[in-house]
């Protein structure tokens, strides 16, 4: 059984994947400009009293960057070099005031912000790979600024320092692990049909604006079709809801195992489905829904002792043919639907031409 893609999941799990979304990581971007580049701004002064004005000058020219970065951040297309830009050097710089000659121990709390920062703004992968080896030239660091081990008490310092700093790595590991899963299924929850695992209405109808964009850059076309389940109250009001739960289930499965993986189905609601036919001319699509009419007409579903036939109508719109907006197409695609039921149903309709059940011919929108 093929199975259409989802292509709006795979774009969100994309983005779930690199920590948080790119507009919080905007936001939190900004934030740390603006925090870090007024704290350099009291640093910078604060070594000029120390006597550091190398040291000073260096935190004045980045606090001028960080506040550059304020103005930029919300609006750059290069937002990931932008955070790799302010780890690195922020991590350096870390580095750097750890190495100061009398540095004071507090610098040395910067090593188990790494992680944090690390995470949050490029997701678990690259996040640990990034923080790592400044958390290990930062344990380093602080092995020499104990003087190395001298006695028990720099050894307990150094313990205490590496110890944090493994459990701070693991705890947001561990977070951002379970956060990623946890986003994943919220995703897959968001998009789809519960009953039948198809695209929702929501997801499908994005799908259909992604298509029509696709669409217009490339020049090429496709097909939108609305099904909808004939007669169906009849086996909910005959043989329960539970039946018809299966029904809906039997014919996602048929029209998912007869489309390319390239289309896409959803399940519009009640017993109503869309299809999206990608490259494909109108007589193709209705010949292809002309079969799968066929099909659904001449399959049985058993349920218990009972046998359950059902038929469907399908109502077809071709892009740039019939509408090159999502709402003309729905429209007209509806409108053929319609013109199935009305003529007596187990019919596809694609406009501008009849209506065919079989053998039969009726009149179609146009
Ligand atoms: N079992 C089940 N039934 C549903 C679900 N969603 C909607 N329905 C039922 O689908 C039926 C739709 O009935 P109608 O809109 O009258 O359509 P129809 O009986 O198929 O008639 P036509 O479309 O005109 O051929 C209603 O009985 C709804 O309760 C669902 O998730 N499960």
């Amino acid at each position: 059984m093929k199975t259409p893609q989802h292509p709006d999941l795979g774009a969100s799990l994309e983005q779930s994947r690199s920590g948080l979304r790119d507009t919080h990581r905007r936001s939190l971007m900004r934030a740390l400009f603006l925090v870090t580049g007024s704290a350099l701004v009291i640093f910078g002064s604060l070594q000029i009293f120390n006597g550091y004005l190398w040291l000073a000058a260096g935190e004045f020219v980045a606090s001028g960057v960080l506040f550059l970065g304020v103005a930029r951040i919300n609006r750059t297309p290069h937002l990931q070099g932008w955070i790799y830009g302010y780890l690195v050097t922020g991590f350096s710089f870390f580095l750097l005031i750890m190495l100061v000659p009398d540095a004071s121990v507090t610098a040395f709390v910067w090593v188990l912000m790494m992680p944090v920062l690390a995470y949050l703004l490029l997701g678990k992968k690259e996040g640990f790979f990034l923080s790592v080896p400044f958390m290990v030239a930062g344990c380093v660091a602080f092995y020499f600024h104990l003087e190395f081990i001298a006695n028990a008490r720099s050894m307990i310092d150094l313990l205490n320092m590496v110890l944090c700093a493994v459990l701070m790595l693991g705890f947001i590991h561990l977070y951002e692990t379970r956060r990623e899963e946890a986003e994943r299924k919220l995703f897959t929850l968001a998009q789809t049909d519960g009953l039948t695992g198809l695209s929702n209405r929501a997801s499908f109808q994005s799908i259909l604006g992604r298509t029509l964009a696709e669409s217009k850059r490339s020049g090429s076309g496709f097909a939108l079709v609305i099904m909808d389940i004939d007669y169906f109250k009849i086996v909910n009001d005959t043989m329960g809801h539970d039946a018809g739960d299966q029904v809906l289930r039997d014919i996602s499965r048929r029209l998912t195992e007869r489309l390319r993986t390239t289309d896409s189905v959803g399940r519009l609601g009640g017993e109503e489905f869309g299809l999206i036919l990608r490259d494909v001319k109108p007589e193709d699509s209705f010949e292809l829904m002309d079969e799968l009419r066929q099909r659904i007409a001449d399959s049985e579903l058993c349920y218990g002792e009972a046998v359950i036939r059902v038929t469907a109508s399908f109502g077809i719109a071709h892009y740039p043919d019939h509408g090159t907006e999502a709402e003309t197409l729905f429209r007209t695609a509806d409108r053929c639907l319609f013109s199935c039921k009305r003529a007596g149903r187990n019919m596809v309709a694609r406009a501008g031409v009849s209506a065919v059940k079989g053998s039969r011919i009726a009149d179609g929108p146009v």
